[in-house]
């Protein structure tokens, strides 16, 4: 199903609003690098995370090396192929909240 894809004004709104997400893919989705103590504090993080995003159903891009994680947010079903959503900016807000 299609989503709207958020315009570049209100892409920029979302991003003041959010800390320390970056734009990534020409502003077609979030990124950002979190670190942990180590991986325990890290597997940890990336289960409430899957939590959250299987209750959103909204699922984040995300790799884990040890202690850090990497999540992308995108939407798959905005734009032509991909694209940033309220979906991804509240998916963010509730990562942000979790730390
Ligand atoms: C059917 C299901 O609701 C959709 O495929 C959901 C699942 N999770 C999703 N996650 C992300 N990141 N983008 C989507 O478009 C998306 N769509």
């Amino acid at each position: 199903m299609s989503v709207a894809q958020l315009t570049k004004t209100e892409r920029d709104a979302a991003l003041a609003d959010l800390s320390g997400w970056a734009l990534a893919r020409d502003g077609d989705a979030i990124q950002q690098k979190f670190k942990f103590k180590d991986f325990s504090e890290a597997w940890g993080f990336m289960s409430r995370v899957a939590l959250l995003a299987d209750a959103q159903d909204h699922h984040p891009e995300w790799s884990n090396v040890y202690n850090t994680v990497d999540i992308t947010l995108t939407t798959h079903d905005a734009g032509a192929n991909g694209g940033l959503s309220q979906r991804d900016v509240t998916l963010a807000k509730a990562i942000d909240a979790l730390l």
